[in-house]
């Protein structure tokens, strides 16, 4: 009896982990069991167990089971490793299917192998083969690619190769670019749109040689995904986990079996010797590093085992292995690389000095980009969502093949009703001034127990699954779905992105993006319950029940998931119609490549940033060192700045960050350019104030500082020299006292909001009058200090007018004015009646409801430190 209780213990703990509430997860292991995927079926199958439950209950939950007709999120599937028969019986593979021409080592490897035609014309393993080079004895060297015969019409051949298994008509030009520097040897470094079709560029090789493609690449669903595809072209693949090795894939993968071979980081190490015996046998026509920003520090998904990776260009050169006649190529490819990312990727892999540079426009003119401030309060996601419920909801009535457009809503403003604003803006004001008396211990403890609240990439093993196989099929072209507005790397027409402008949404699934698990599956819940088909995804989930996900997404039996970043990097699904982010990404790489996701059809889709205008971002715990931590808030504030500014084309910041110019005015598509900048604003007397406060700050400073260094010279012990660290901070003007010396100095600001002030700094900043004098990085400034630039504004004292477009959060706060007491006033606000009839007004108003007791459930079990501390609780019993 103890030990079941400590097993449902157990369960629930790592139900909690996942994301469930303590409450259901408790309620679950009560009526299933100590079952662990019994459990979280239980939960999931919620919605629907009400709905049949209570069949009454609400018109939306009517429409849930209807419109779900078959279970989408099914735990069915048994959980634990999962061997490749059973992926490719799960995924509907046809493990009979007829084999690619490609595949043309014999399949019987007792037999030995055989050569293609095309590999022919050396029997034997080359004489200057290096001495630690082992090669079994019964696989032959071949050649390299300049004996392969491709003479100036390679690209009709490739053209021809791609019409057959993958129904395009033509390489684009990037793709064409990328297949002639690794057809002369080079290295190269592929930096193209999210969907332009990067993969094409490694995969052709692999068609067009007979040698084996070795792709490295970062989690096993993108490797699973870009293998399933192939299969369906008729290209035979593999990929090779980090978990158990199956012996018996890795093993034919390493005889040559496969025309890819999809390899994650971790694992390149233990196949260097296996891979220099492939690369003597059937040959390895290049080793292709996909979605390579991983490598970078400096990038948004850092994965310490791809800086391993210049293995490859120290095991498969020309000096090491000397049969080879060229090092064997290496091709870098990413979506989201900004210049610093590249540098570091060139020097990091050892890729060569002349690596070719495919560089092509990271504008994705079918992206209708906007950024609405979010209403959402801990009661309701329907202010959020209620036009996407709506659109799911009326498809239904109106049927599927009619186009809807749910992104035009006047409701859906970039600007919350007043209550939840105020509710807001009194959270952040504390969230100021709490920020900075949080002890460090307490920081600590919160990144410990926040840290296993979020999903950070770092592992290849989402899906549990250690390898799998795919034989190609006869090409399927029929799959195939035609761009109406292909991704071109040419110039588009004005005309091309205007007639995108007047273009319905056409019907598709979306994906929100949300930053904690809890929220995944909150979300997810709360769009069933409205009759959505949704789902939520998790790296703590089941892993039967993510590839049932996955599977159903591919299949569109899915509308929406609500993931953390564990679902989709390089998630090739055409049809996706909308990307959501829900809360601030972490950074606009990871913004724009996840966003990417989104329209792979060449059809409008829409990215919709919803974020709390009224709330500063904050970065999601991990343990990072302090250069790691400057360079994460640096990224955060970026993104925060695009989130605020209303002023410039969307596509344009975005594909500006990334260092590329922009050739177009503007995209035409984005809230900016479809509702045009707010009003300009003439701020001259707001700037005026705020830089004569900071001036007369720095100037008081300056005065006392004397007396200081006096004190400071004369006492030399650990007092003083504390006394003078805490006093330095005093050079420093704190960014609320500033806003305080404002409000009290000049009473017609006494009803200015904090926010407004955020952003009057914000665009101070930018235009070099300001900047942040802490060392530390913060997403606002917090200590502003005036620049050269800054002191001149302040002497000049001009007349003249300063016109600016006022930020986001200059708008949100604009439309409420409030009462606020002055800094000195701190403390009395209560014992001014009228100060008190405003606070108790604005608390009636926003009163939440009360936690209820009375049915059992504390309050305390809602955090999860009162979880835990339940958990240890029942434990130690
Ligand atoms: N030459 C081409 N003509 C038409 N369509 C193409 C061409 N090349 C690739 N595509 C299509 O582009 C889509 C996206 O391809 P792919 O997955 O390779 O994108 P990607 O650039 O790797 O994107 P991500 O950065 O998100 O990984 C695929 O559906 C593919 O069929
Ligand atoms: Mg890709």
């Amino acid at each position: 009896m103890d030990g079941e209780a400590v097993n449902g213990d157990a369960v629930v703990a790592q139900l909690v982990e996942m994301g469930f509430e303590y409450s259901s997860a408790v309620e679950a292991v009560k009526v299933v069991g100590a079952s662990i995927n019994d459990a979280a079926d239980y939960i999931l199958d919620g919605p629907r167990r009400t709905n049949l439950g209570e069949s009454t209950s609400s018109d939306c939950s009517k429409v849930c089971v209807k419109a779900s007709g078959k279970r989408a999120l099914s735990l069915s599937q048994p959980s634990g490793k999962m061997q490749q028969s059973n992926i490719l019986d799960h995924f509907g593979t046809k493990r009979q299917a007829k084999r690619s021409k490609f595949n043309v080592v014999k399949d019987d490897l007792n037999e030995g192998s055989k050569v293609s035609p095309a590999m022919k014309g050396n029997g034997n393993a080359h004489p200057d083969m290096h001495p630690e080079t082992k090669i079994t004895p019964e696989i032959i060297a071949v050649d390299c690619p300049e004996e392969l015969h491709l003479g100036a019409d390679w690209e009709q051949q490739v053209d021809s190769l791609l019409q057959k298994h993958f129904g395009h008509a033509s390489l684009k030009k990037f793709q064409r670019e990328a297949l002639a520097a690794w057809l002369s040897h080079q290295d190269s470094l592929v930096l193209a749109a999210t969907g332009s079709g990067k993969s094409l560029c490694f995969q052709i090789p692999a068609l067009l040689t007979g040698k084996v493609v070795v792709v490295i690449s970062p989690l096993i669903s993108l490797m699973h995904d870009q293998c399933l595809k192939l299969a369906k072209h008729g290209v035979s693949a593999c990929f090779l986990g980090s978990g158990q090795p199956d012996n018996s894939v890795e093993k034919k993968a390493m005889e040559g079996k496969y025309g890819l071979i999809y390899v994650c980081p971790e694992s390149i190490l233990r196949l260097i010797k296996p891979l220099q015996n492939l690369a003597a046998g059937r040959g390895i026509a290049l080793f292709a590093i996909d979605e390579v920003h991983c490598v970078s520090k400096w990038g948004h998904d850092f994965r310490p085992d791809y800086r391993k990776l210049c293995v490859l260009r120290e095991n498969f050169s020309t000096s090491k292995m000397k049969f080879l006649k060229f090092d064997i190529p290496l091709m870098a490819l990413t979506a989201t690389a900004t210049n610093r990312v590249r540098e570091d990727v060139i020097q990091c892999l050892c890729m060569s000095k002349e690596t070719k540079i495919v560089l092509t426009s990271f504008f994705r003119p079918n992206l209708r980009f906007s950024v609405k401030h979010s209403r959402t309060s801990s009661r309701t996601y329907k202010k959020d969502f209620h036009v996407l419920i709506k659109t799911y909801g009326m498809r239904r009535k109106i049927g599927d093949n009619q186009h809807l457009d749910c992104a035009e809503d006047s409701d859906n403003t970039s600007v919350s009703s007043e209550d939840d604003y105020c509710d807001r803006c009194e959270d952040d004001e504390a969230n100021l001034v709490n920020n900075d008396n949080t002890s460090s211990s307490e920081r600590k403890l919160s990144v410990e127990y926040l840290e296993d609240e979020t999903d950070t990439f770092q592992g290849v093993d989402d899906w549990d699954v250690p390898c799998g196989e795919f034989l190609g099929e006869s090409p399927n072209l029929s799959q195939e779905i035609c761009s109406s507005f292909e991704m071109s790397d040419s110039p588009i027409e004005l005309e091309e992105r205007l007639k995108l402008q007047q273009e319905p949404l056409e019907h598709g699934p979306t994906i929100i993006y949300v930053p904690t698990r809890k929220e995944t599956l909150a979300i997810a819940k709360f769009l069933c319950n409205c009759g959505i088909k949704a789902a939520a995804y998790n790296a703590k989930l089941p892993k039967s029940y993510l590839r049932q996900v996955h599977k159903d997404f591919h299949e569109d039996n899915l509308e929406v998931i609500v993931a953390t970043l564990a679902f989709g990097m390089g998630i090739d699904k055409l049809n996706v119609r909308r990307i959501i982010h829900y809360g601030w990404p972490q950074s606009l790489e990871a913004y724009y490549q996840e966003a990417g996701r989104a329209g792979r059809d060449g059809k409008l889709a829409d990215c919709i940033l919803f974020a709390n205008f009224a709330r500063t971002p904050t970065l999601l715990p991990s343990q990072r060192s302090e250069s790691q931590l400057k360079l994460a808030y640096k990224m955060l504030s970026d993104c925060h700045r695009y989130g605020m500014d209303t002023a410039n084309c969307r596509a344009r910041s975005l594909v500006e960050y990334f260092g590329e110019h922009f050739i177009y005015e503007k995209c035409y598509l984005c809230d900016v350019c479809i509702n045009g900048p707010p009003e300009m604003l003439n701020v001259r007397e707001e700037a005026d104030v705020f830089m004569q406060v900071l001036a007369a700050h720095k100037k008081q400073y300056a005065l006392s500082r004397g007396n200081r260094e006096y004190i400071a010279d004369s006492y030399d012990d650990d007092i003083t020299r504390c006394d003078i660290k805490q006093r330095q901070n005093v050079e420093k003007l704190y960014f609320k006292l500033l806003v305080s010396k404002i409000r009290e100095q000049s009473p017609r600001y006494i009803a200015t909001d904090m926010l407004w002030w955020q952003g009057l700094a914000r665009v101070m900043e930018s235009k070099g009058y300001i900047q942040e004098g802490d060392a530390k990085t913060h997403v606002q400034i917090k200590y502003p200090e005036l620049t050269e630039r800054g002191q001149d504004f302040v002497q000049s004292q001009r007349e003249e007018s300063l016109y600016i477009f006022p930020e986001a959060d200059m708008l949100l706060s604009g439309r409420k004015r409030k009462s606020f007491s002055t800094f000195s006033e701190w403390g009395k606000g209560w014992a001014d009646p009228e100060i008190r009839r405003q606070r108790l007004e604005r608390r009636r108003l926003n009163k939440r409801p009360r936690e209820r007791k009375s049915k059992g459930f504390k309050a305390s079990q809602k955090t999860v430190r009162g979880r835990l501390a339940k958990l240890l609780k029942l434990k130690s019993r």
